[in-house]
């Protein structure tokens, strides 16, 4: 009994979350044949029985007309036989049970006929309600003759009524079963497969994938084709959009995955490459390496030669990287000119040197630009797993730091990581935040190396070189924050100051009657192609009242070298100031004598590494002949720097070298010490 209601409940949860249609459409037909077929059946019943029972009587009151119209002669002329006779047929009709003639006129008995099976019981019928008995008065010319007494089976009707009722309900089921089996073909192919095509059409929508769809041929011409057709284009329309969605997705794929420039993973498509890897390590008790790679001088190529072949330049990086390792290890660009390299499945460190001095080999090889060549090298941090992390941050972050440790190594090296590392990271990142606050502090000071006349000693100039005095490390020198400030960008505003507080002494020493010659400032390749540079020049010489001639610039000969159509444009307009152009480290890059005398700077410094040498090697003696004698043929200035002895002094003499500059004339000082070596030597010449 629960499981029936359970079953019904069920059936009307179904009814009311809705039916399948074609089983709704079924019901609907058999609802809609039946229904009225049943009505009909009804009705028909009502009527039927009303006017068969109306039938009945008069069919009863004829036969009791008829029977005793036809029974008066006999009755007349006693006829016995013929009574029987008349009695005898009208038994014959079925409705009639028994009949009974009652002779009025003599005291004969009634003539009687019954139906078998009724002798006994007619009264008891007619009691129950089975027989009618009818009595009619037999006459004749006015005169009583007798009675007919008939009963009739009251039943009569009733199973003429059933008979009929069953031939009608035959007729109805007929009906019914005709009409299902020529509507329901009808509806099955015009309605109900149209609409389960129309469903699959739709379920083909919502579940549109890229693959394969079916194709829906509508040829039919009612709603249910247009409704056909409209999805078709629907499909199509979505097939369209699937398509574009599809390209611009992988589009977006790509780009979320790639670095658009050089086309390698990038960051997030590496971590999880590199998580994958650790699992698997685990599991095969396996090791692996990441390599922090670091452009070495990359921000002075891109800053000088500008971004394009910046990119240029990563891009050719990229594809040596890919080349120069194997198809199973990854290599991604993390950010600008850094790259992280996965090497998977390492058997000896030696694997991981050897690699290591591939990709350096790779880096280092000179690589053509768009401006020109350039030449970079990497600096590389080498960080195991499971050894010196075991989680993604911490490996790259090691392996960054063993980078770092390259770099301070003196760069295009490779370095494996130490935990000890972690602590000079620490304070490189330190010195990084408080150069930051050094120069707004007041702890960047100037020290100014004299130039002097290479034949007659006479100050001509004094080579401004900034100094940092940290609070806890005091006095630090150039080379240990320079590259620091290039790097973080730093360096524009410590070129500003630097110009400016040069320029501020030089006008102090002016307005004091000290003459200190030409004022030279280095200027880093960022400064140079920093548009704010001849601002910054002009507000310099203008706040402090300078002349043309008494400030120089010192840039070094490859970022003049690099871009020079815009060096010769910047230079230009330098020169339009006032001030002059001193090549530096002149020798050290590659010089091409067309560009030397396109660009026209003032004044060439030979490189202290070519004056160091003069004493013992030939090929720097010749070089600096050359320099001298390329300077005169061109009409510039040449200084040599890096003078530590007396014999270089007299062979830069004798090349015929304009000035000279090095620690042997005298050492950067400061203000104080520079003002007391001027008071010295003039005290000297005076008392010569
Ligand atoms: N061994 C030896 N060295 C000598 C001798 N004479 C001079 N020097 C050193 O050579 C460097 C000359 O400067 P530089 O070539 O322009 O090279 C400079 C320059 O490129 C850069 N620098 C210094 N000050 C500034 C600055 O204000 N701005 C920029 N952008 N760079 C600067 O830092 C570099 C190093 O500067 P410093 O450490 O001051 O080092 C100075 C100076 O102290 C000598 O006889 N023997």
């Amino acid at each position: 009994m629960k499981s029936i209601f359970q079953l019904l409940g069920r059936l009307r949860a179904r009814w009311r979350g809705g039916l399948p249609l074609r089983y709704t459409v079924m019901v609907a037909v058999l609802a809609a044949v039946t229904a009225p077929a049943a009505l009909l059946l009804a009705i028909e019943q009502q009527l039927s029985e009303k006017s068969q029972q109306a039938l009945l009587a008069q069919g009863e009151s004829a036969l009791m007309a008829i029977g005793s119209v036809s029974i008066a002669e006999p009755m007349w002329v006693v006829d016995r036989v013929a009574l029987d006779a008349a009695a005898q047929r009208l038994l014959e009709n079925p409705q009639v049970v028994a009949v009974r003639i009652e002779d009025g006129l003599t005291n004969a008995p009634p003539v009687e006929r019954i139906r078998d099976g009724y002798a006994r019981v007619l009264d008891a019928e007619v009691a129950a309600g089975r027989l009618n008995h009818q009595v009619r008065q037999v006459v004749r010319s006015g005169e009583n003759l007798g009675r007919l007494v008939v009963w009739f089976d009251a039943t009569y009707g009733q199973g003429l009524l059933q008979q009929r009722r069953s031939q009608m309900f035959t007729l109805v089921v007929l009906q019914v079963l005709v009409s299902l089996v020529v509507l329901t073909p009808m509806l099955v192919s015009r309605v109900l497969k149209p609409i389960e095509r129309l469903k699959a059409q739709a379920s083909a929508l919502v579940e549109h994938s890229s693959e394969e769809q079916p194709v829906f041929i509508w040829r039919r011409h009612d709603e249910l084709g247009l409704l056909g057709r409209h999805l078709g284009q629907v499909q199509d329309r979505l097939r369209e959009l699937f398509g574009q969605l599809g390209a611009k997705n992988a589009q977006l794929e790509q780009l979320a995955m790639y670095d658009h420039l050089t086309g390698l993973p990038n960051r997030s498509l590496f971590i999880d490459l590199v998580q994958r890897e650790m699992l698997q390590a685990r599991r095969n008790q396996q090791k692996f390496g990441v390599f922090f790679i670091d452009l070495d001088r990359f921000k002075a190529v891109n800053d000088s030669m500008g971004h394009a072949a910046g990119d240029q330049l990563l891009i050719e990086v990229a594809r040596r990287l890919r080349d120069t390792l194997r198809e199973v290890d990854v290599v991604c660009r993390q950010s600008g000119d850094e790259f992280l390299v996965l090497v998977r499945d390492i058997a000896h460190w030696e694997t991981l040197g050897d690699m290591a001095d591939r990709i350096l080999q790779a880096v280092e090889a000179p690589v053509v630009l768009a401006g020109g060549s350039a030449r970079v090298s990497a600096s590389m941090g080498i960080a195991l797993f499971p050894d010196d992390a075991e989680d993604f941050e911490n490996l790259v972050k090691n392996a960054d730091i063993a980078m770092y440790q390259a770099k301070s190594l003196g760069r295009a090296r490779y370095s494996f990581f130490h935990s000890e590392l972690n602590s000079r990271r620490q304070a490189h990142l330190e010195l990084e935040h408080q150069l930051g606050q050094a120069i707004t502090a007041g702890e960047l000071v100037l020290h100014y190396q004299p130039q002097v006349d290479a034949n007659t000693g006479a100050l001509v100039g004094v080579e401004a070189l900034v100094r940092w005095q940290h609070p806890q490390r005091g006095l630090l020198y150039p080379g240990h924050f320079i590259g620091l400030a290039e790097e973080s960008g730093q360096i524009a505003e410590m070129g500003v100051w630097t110009l400016h507080e040069a320029c501020r002494q030089k006008a102090e020493w002016k307005a004091r009657g000290l003459d200190v010659g030409c004022m030279s400032v280095n200027v880093s390749a960022l400064e140079f192609r920093d548009h704010r540079l001849l601002d910054s020049l002009q507000s310099a010489l203008t706040d402090n009242g300078l002349q043309p001639g008494e400030l120089e610039i010192e840039i070094t000969e490859s970022v003049l070298m690099t871009e020079t159509d815009t060096s010769q444009r910047i230079i230009e307009r330098v020169r339009a100031l006032g001030v002059g152009i001193a090549i530096d480290d002149f020798g050290t890059g590659y010089s091409s004598l067309s560009y030397l005398k396109r660009l026209r700077p003032n004044q060439l410094k030979i490189d202290r590494s070519f004056v160091s040498d003069t004493a013992t090697d030939n090929d720097s003696r010749a070089i600096v002949r050359g320099v001298v004698g390329l300077a005169n043929a061109l009409s510039l200035n040449v200084v040599a720097e890096g003078v530590e002895t007396v014999e270089q002094q007299a062979f830069l003499r004798e090349t015929g070298c304009h000035a000279l500059q090095g620690y042997y004339i005298a050492r950067p000082m400061a203000v104080e010490a520079l003002e007391a070596w001027m008071a010295d030597r003039n005290n000297k010449e005076t008392t010569a």
